[in-house]
């Protein structure tokens, strides 16, 4: 009983509804039914074709997965998932598009919380302003490339849902009111026949409302996709940015947060935001435009008012989401990248028994994510009372009063009452359906209202992983351009000598800001003129540090190389130059094209993929396949860095392991050595990358590279590797220092003897107590043979 009269208003209401569209709307549900049904139909054979499609593309790449890599080991492994052979380009965006592209993007007018030391310096906040909508209209250039493309469809699907729901639900209001106008009519035929119109449209609603959220989602992974293929074809290619994105410049930090979860999370917050930003709209629209019939222009414009002083209300207290977020996402990458260290170090912590201090770190990490998730928490306490407070109560308190103004003032109210008193209506009767109407259309406005608002946080937090995303690709991008970050150049007026480094009057100031040197592909040779070796950086006020001055060097094919000089003295670095991994702060490089030259790291690298591409590495199966290359050769390499048992012990050549797990120090480091032999290119650096081999395998390699007619420049200081070797350029880290020789000259040979003298001089020592050893011996006997002046009688065995 309680629970009927509870629900009698809105009975009530639907009945008064039902009547008072009488004429124009009566309740036909069959029309809509019969429509939404088609439409479903259509849709739902659309994307049940697509998905036919898509398993048997799945299934046929199963099948070419199995024919090509699948062995019995690599079952046995069962975790570790070789590269996919594809003959698809891996690429998506041209170089092209990267060019327009470029122009959308330059450097954020809102400073980064994700970056340490962004040199924009700005007042403009994180949040709902102009910057955010420009960023975001950048951002959907990638998005939305061209207007026929898979994300328009979804786009245009999803609206036409979002628009089916309204509809339907007007559908099912009027409905609800017929079937109650049916029962308190006591129409028994109208009541049953209004139940099947019920369970008739029942479906329909239901899928819509299920299609909804599932065109969501897809919306959401076909933005994820596309920003991803963007970032990863601007992330992976041949300017390295990867390398200068995490070595070259601080201003992404953590950037596999960034691709792997602030990507997703602007995606998903983005098609979130669709829906529930435009479903409300549509039904503030809606629910408006019948209000006004019932509480007039007048009580409307009271209306208008109060969503004016709650929109500027809410806009001053609402704190800053997207800052928040933002740093909320640095938070997690730093939490992350923590547990990240750990894997790859695991076995070098376990040896130095530092559990307790990288649990420290993590603990540390985990605590300043928690406390600011918790300072969140705590600011949203206000703001949603603040938010309950104005939409529930003081928007119900405003409407009550609207619609009681054409009960107290019939002159003001709106068309309908007039109207109804006017055709001669029983006046409280009138006043019932006016205010019921209105005091329905006024809750459902709230809700909507509420949604809204609700949608400005949403939109506030979205401003933060905008920012992120938004700072990810227009840095990428910079930096691929080989635009770094840096502190202003001096000018040549202003002390462009003026020193860097402490104590060096002559050094020059380096900023990563100011790249003038030159870099030439495709030279016969390595040449270096007039080239200063720099540390990269990256914030650095004091610009780079001049590990080498002025070097000036030319190695021609032949000319074999030694790199040697104390620790820490640029030698990797000299690599890492011709490789165009540092920049060319000044003067000129000329190194041979990427296919003719070859480095090995002084850590030796094991990919993810079979015991054939450990070899091969960087071609994949395809590409050796394609250059006309067997296992047979792989096998000859093998034994020339005295491998050759390592495809039996492990299975085969389509074995899957984590091979750096597998393989000894000195196996990894020949594994390494055994791609110098596949790729044979006409050079090769090789960084201290022989350390753990045995010297004599060191040597048979060393030769066997010479004889293939390969060009080495070793990086090494054992004088060990000397005899290779016809140059020498030595590093001495004495204000930049250095020296090139031809091994054998007087100097060189001084070196060599040099050594020999200290070694000569080891072995006359081993020489000396060899003998001192003896004469000891011989002391000792004597004594016995002498034995004791009392005459006790020492047993020699019991003493030695
Ligand atoms: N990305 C970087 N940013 C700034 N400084 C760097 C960077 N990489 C290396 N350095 C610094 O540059 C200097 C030279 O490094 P490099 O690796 O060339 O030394 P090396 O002579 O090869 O030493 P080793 O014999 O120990 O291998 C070191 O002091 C190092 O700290």
């Amino acid at each position: 009983m309680v629970a009927h009269s509870k629900d009698l208003p809105q009975q009530i209401s639907s009945v008064l509804d039902a009547v008072h569209t009488k004429k124009s709307t009566r309740a036909r549900p069959l029309p809509a039914v019969a429509l939404v049904s088609f439409i479903a139909v259509v849709i739902g054979r659309y994307l049940s074709n697509k998905q036919a499609k898509a398993k048997k593309a799945a299934a046929a790449s199963k099948v070419s997965t199995e024919g090509t890599s699948s062995s019995s080991s690599n079952v046995k492994e069962g975790k570790i998932v070789a590269p996919k052979k594809t003959s698809k380009p891996i690429k998506h965006t041209t170089p092209e598009t990267f060019a327009r592209n470029r122009k959308y993007f330059p450097p954020s007018k809102v400073a980064s919380a994700g970056s340490s030391a962004s040199s924009v310096k700005s007042s403009v906040k994180v949040g709902v302003n102009k910057e955010f909508f420009r960023q975001i209209e950048s951002i959907f250039k990638i998005l939305i490339p061209k207007l026929h493309c898979k994300e328009t469809m979804i786009l245009i699907l999803h609206t036409t849902f979002l628009v089916l729901r309204t509809y339907l639900s007007v559908v099912v209001a009027r409905l609800d009111g017929a079937i109650v106008k049916n029962l308190i009519a006591g129409n028994g035929k109208g009541f049953i026949r209004g139940l099947g119109y019920w369970f008739a449209i029942a479906l329909p609603a239901t899928y819509t409302n299920s299609m909804i959220r599932y065109l969501q989602s897809k919306l959401s992974i076909a933005f994820r996709t596309r920003l991803t293929r963007y970032v990863h074809d601007l992330y992976l290619n041949d300017q390295v940015t990867y390398y200068r994105a995490l070595n070259l410049d601080d201003r992404i930090e953590g950037v596999d947060q960034y691709i792997t979860t602030d990507v997703a999370k602007f995606c998903d917050s983005l098609a979130g935001l669709y829906s529930n930003l435009g479903k409300p709209i549509l039904d503030t629209i809606i629910f408006n435009y019948q209000l006004m019939r019932s509480i007039g222009v007048s009580g409307m414009g009271g209306l208008f008012v109060s969503y004016i002083v709650t929109a500027f209300l809410l806009r001053m207290v609402t704190p800053a989401f997207g800052k928040l977020a933002a740093v909320e996402a640095k938070l997690e990458g730093d939490f992350r990248s923590a547990h990240t260290r750990l894997i790859t170090n695991a076995e070098e912590v376990a040896f130095y028994n530092g559990a307790e201090l990288e649990h420290s770190i993590l603990t540390r990490t985990y605590k300043r994510l928690i406390r600011h998730i918790n300072s969140i928490y705590k600011i949203r306490i206000a703001y949603n009372m603040f938010e309950d407070f104005i939409i529930k109560y003081c928007w119900s308190a405003v409407g009550l009063t609207l619609c009681a103004l054409p009960v107290f003032f019939p002159a003001l109210g709106g068309v309908d009452s007039v109207k109804d008193i006017a055709s001669g209506d029983k006046v409280v009767g009138a006043r019932t359906k006016g205010f019921i109407t209105s005091k329905r259309l006024m809750m459902s406005l709230a809700d909507a209202g509420g949604r809204m608002m609700y949608s400005y946080k949403e939109m506030s937090e979205l401003a933060g992983s905008t920012l992120r995303v938004y700072n990810l690709i227009s840095v990428l991008h910079q930096l691929q351009a080989g635009e770094f970050e840096g502190p202003a150049p001096k000018t040549a007026g202003a002390g462009s000598s003026t020193s860097s480094q402490d104590g060096d009057a002559e050094a020059e100031f380096y900023s990563m800001a100011d790249i003038r040197g030159i870099m030439n592909y495709g030279y016969e040779g390595i040449k270096f003129v007039g080239v200063p070796i720099v540390t990269p950086s990256p914030g650095n006020a004091n610009g780079g540090e001049e590990l080498v001055r002025n070097l000036n060097v030319d190695v021609k094919p032949g000319d074999h190389m030694l790199v040697t000089g104390p620790n820490g003295v640029g030698k990797t670095g000299f690599a890492r130059l011709v490789s165009g991994l540092w920049p060319v702060f000044r003067g000129e490089v000329s190194r041979p094209s990427p296919k003719d030259i070859f480095y090995i790291p002084q850590r030796a690298y094991l990919s993810i993929g079979s015991l054939r591409d450990q070899v091969i590495y960087p071609h994949s199966h395809a590409d050796m396949i394609k250059a006309g290359r067997t296992e047979e050769e792989l096998m000859t390499i093998l034994k020339h860095v005295h491998l050759a048992y390592i495809p039996d012990r492990e299975g085969g050549w389509d074995t899957v392991k984590e091979w750096k797990d597998v393989f000894s120090g000195g196996e990894k480091q020949r594994m390494n050595m055994a791609r110098l032999f596949y790729h044979k290119p006409k050079f090769a650096i090789l960084d201290e990358c022989t350390s753990a081999v045995s010297s004599d395998v060191e040597g048979l390699m060393y030769n066997h590279a010479k004889d293939e007619g390969i060009t080495l420049i070793t990086i090494s200081h054992r004088p060990a590797l000397f005899k290779y070797h016809l140059h020498l350029l030595k590093l001495t880290g004495d204000h930049g220092h250095w020296e090139f020789s031809t091994i054998g000259t007087a100097e060189e040979r001084q070196s060599v003897e040099n050594e020999i003298k200290s070694l000569q001089a080891k072995l006359d020592e081993v020489e000396d107590l060899k003998t001192r050893h003896a004469e000891i011996q011989k002391e000792l006997e004597v004594g016995l043979n002498a034995g004791p002046q009392d005459g006790t009688k020492v047993q020699k065995r019991g003493l030695f």
